[in-house]
C-alpha cells in the first residue's frame, strides 16, 4: 500500500507539532458537537435568542440554559480559531495536498456552519432544515478526522509492513508453545482447584465486566429509574452464562491453533488439561442454563442470547476469524448484541435506543481490538489468522483505528441525540474520547507494544466510562440537566 511519505518529507519536530495541532482541532470540533447537542437537548437556545451575544433572561430557571448556550458560543469561537490556524498552517505547505484539501474544506464548511448557527439562534431551529446544524457539524468533524488520519499516515507510516500469515497446518506446533499435555498435581484439593480454575478461564471472565455494563446500559436506557432488581439479576446472570458458553466453545474450536500462538498456548484445551468432551459438555450446560435464565424474562431476550452464542462461537470463530481480514469488524456484532439483550429484557422488543447503543459497541470494537492485533501481530501470523496488521500492515491498521475511533465518537453523539442524555454523559465522552484519541495518535509516533497496550486500555476505559455515564444518567439523573 503506497503512502505519500516518500514524496512528502517534513522535519520530525514540525510533523509532530502539526499532528498535535490537528489532533487538538479534531478534539475541539468533537467537543463542539457534544456541547452543541447538549444546547439543543436542553433547549438552551430559547434562553439566548439574540446573536452574536445574549443577555441574562428574567426567568431564573433559564440561567443554566444561558450558561450552556454561552458555553457553546465561546467554544465555537475557540474551535473556529483552531480550525483557522490549522488551515493556514496546512496552506503554508506543512501538510500534503489531500490533507490540506480536507482541512480547507472543513474550514469553509465551518464558516457556513457559523451562519447556520446564527440563523438557528435568531429564527429558531424550525426556521431552517431540521438537523442541518448537527449534520454539518458531523461533516466538519469527518473532514478534520480524515485530514488527521491521512497526515499521521504520511508522517509516521511505511509501505512494507504487511506479512504473510503462515498457512494453517494440522497439528503443527510452534517452538515455545506448551502444547502436548500438562500434568495435574497429585494432591486431590490442588488438582480440583486447578481444574476448577481452568473451567473458569474457559469462560473468558476478563471480558465479562464490560459486556455486562453494555447489557446494563441497554436496560437502563429502556427502563430508567424504574428498572427492577429481578430483570437486572436475570439479564446479567444469563449474559455471564452466555459469554461463558461462547468462550468455552471458542476454546474448543481453536485448540489446535491456540497451541501455535504464545499468547494462547497455555489454554486448558491447548495443554490437554481439560478433555474436549468435557469442555463441550460444559459449554452445552452453560448454554442451557443461560437460555433458561433468559426465558424467565422473555423469549426475545433468550433468542438474542442464543444468536450471540452462535454468532461468536460459530460465525466469528469458525467462519470469519480464519478467513477474512474484516473478521473483527463483522464479529463486532456479537459484542453489540448484549445492548439489544438489555433493551429487549425490559421492553420485549428491539428499539432505536438499543440499536444506537449497539451501534456504539459495533464501531468501537475495531478501535479496541486492532491495538491488540498490532501488539500480537507475529503471534496471529503464526496462527495463520488474516488479522488487519498481518494482511494490510501496521500503517493501514493504525489509520483504521483513527477511522473507527472517529466513527465511535460520532455514534456517541447520535446516542445522546436519540436518548436525551445529559451533561454528565457529554463531559464523560469528551474527556475519555480525548484520552482515547490521544493514545491512538501517540501509537502512530511510538509504534511500540507498550503504546499499543496503552491505546487498548484507553479504549476499554472509554467504553467503560461512557457506559457508566449512561447508567448514572438514565437511572439517577433522568429529567435533570446533568
Ligand atoms: C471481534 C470482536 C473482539 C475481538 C476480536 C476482541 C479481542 C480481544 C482479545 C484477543 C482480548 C485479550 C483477551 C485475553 O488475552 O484474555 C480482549 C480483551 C478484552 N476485551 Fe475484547 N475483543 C472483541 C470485542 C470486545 C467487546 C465487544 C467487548 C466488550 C464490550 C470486549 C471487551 C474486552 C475486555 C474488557 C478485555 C479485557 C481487558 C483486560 O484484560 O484488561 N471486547 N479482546
Ligand atoms: C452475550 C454474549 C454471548 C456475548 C458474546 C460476545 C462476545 C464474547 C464478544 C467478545 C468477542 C471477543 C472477546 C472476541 C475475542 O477474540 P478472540 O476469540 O479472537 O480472542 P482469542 O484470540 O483470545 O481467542
Amino acid at each position: 500500500m503506497a503512502t505519500e511519505s516518500a514524496s512528502f518529507p517534513r522535519p520530525i519536530g514540525t510533523r509532530q507539532r502539526f499532528s498535535a495541532l490537528l489532533t487538538a482541532t479534531a478534539l475541539g470540533v468533537y467537543l463542539l458537537l457534544i456541547v452543541g447537542a447538549t444546547t439543543s437537548l436542553t433547549n438552551a437556545t430559547a434562553a439566548c435568542s439574540t446573536w452574536p451575544t445574549c443577555h441574562a433572561p428574567v426567568d431564573p430557571l433559564s440561567q443554566t440554559q444561558l450558561v450552556v448556550a454561552w458555553g457553546h458560543r465561546i467554544a465555537a469561537v475557540v474551535v473556529g480559531l483552531l480550525v483557522a490556524a490549522t488551515a493556514v498552517t496546512a496552506v503554508l505547505g506543512v501538510a500534503s495536498r489531500r490533507v490540506t484539501a480536507a482541512i480547507v474544506l472543513g474550514a469553509v464548511l465551518y464558516v457556513i456552519q457559523v451562519g447556520v448557527g446564527a440563523a438557528t439562534a435568531l429564527f429558531g431551529s424550525a426556521a431552517i432544515v431540521p438537523g442541518l446544524h448537527l449534520s454539518l457539524g458531523l461533516v466538519i468533524f469527518g473532514t478534520i478526522v480524515l485530514a488527521l488520519a491521512w497526515d499521521l499516515e504520511v508522517a509516521t507510516g511505511s509501505d512494507d509492513d504487511a506479512i504473510e500469515p503462515e498457512p494453517l497446518e494440522e497439528g503443527a506446533v510452534s517452538e515455545g508453545a506448551a502444547g502436548g499435555g500438562r500434568t495435574l498435581p497429585e494432591g486431590g484439593l490442588a488438582r480440583a482447584r486447578l481444574t476448577a480454575f481452568a473451567y473458569f478461564k474457559m469462560m473468558k471472565p476478563r471480558l465479562m465486566w464490560l459486556l455486562c455494563l453494555v447489557a446494563a446500559a441497554g436496560m437502563a436506557l429502556a427502563a430508567g429509574p424504574s428498572l427492577d432488581r429481578y430483570t437486572i439479576l436475570a439479564t446479567l446472570g444469563g449474559g455471564v452464562l452466555a459469554i461463558g458458553a461462547s468462550g468455552t466453545f471458542n476454546h474448543v474450536l481453536e485448540r489446535d491453533v491456540d497451541r501455535k500462538m504464545s499468547r494462547t498456548s497455555d489454554r486448558p484445551l491447548a495443554t490437554d488439561l481439560i478433555p474436549v468432551r468435557n469442555a463441550l459438555a460444559f459449554g452445552g450446560l452453560l448454554t442451557v442454563a443461560s437460555l433458561s435464565v433468559f426465558l424467565t424474562i422473555n423469549r426475545l431476550a433468550a433468542a438474542l442470547g442464543l444468536a450471540a452464542i452462535i454468532f461468536y462461537s460459530v460465525v466469528y470463530t469458525l467462519v470469519l476469524k480464519p478467513n477474512t481480514v474484516q473478521n473483527t469488524v463483522i464479529g463486532g456484532a456479537a459484542g453489540a448484541l448484549p445492548a439489544l439483550i438489555g433493551w429487549a429484557a425490559v421492553t420485549n422488543e428491539i428499539g432505536l435506543p438499543g440499536l444506537a447503543l449497539a451501534g456504539v459497541i459495533f464501531l468501537w470494537t475495531p478501535a479496541h481490538f486492532y491495538n491488540l492485533a498490532l501488539a500480537y501481530k507475529d503471534d496471529y501470523a503464526r496462527g495463520g489468522f488474516p488479522m488487519m496488521p498481518v494482511v494490510r500492515g501496521e500503517t493501514e491498521t493504525r489509520k483504521q483505528i483513527i477511522y473507527y475511533l472517529a466513527a465511535t465518537l460520532v455514534s456517541t453523539v447520535a446516542l445522546a441525540w436519540i436518548t436525551d442524555l445529559g451533561a454528565l454523559y457529554a463531559a464523560t465522552v469528551a474527556v475519555f474520547g480525548g484520552i482515547f484519541l490521544w493514545a491512538a495518535v501517540r501509537l502512530h509516533f511510538e509504534q511500540t507494544e507498550a503504546a499499543a497496550f496503552r491505546a487498548f486500555h484507553a479504549s476499554n476505559a472509554f467504553l467503560g466510562a461512557v457506559l457508566v455515564a449512561v447508567l448514572v444518567d438514565a437511572l439517577v439523573l433522568t429529567g435533570s440537566l446533568f
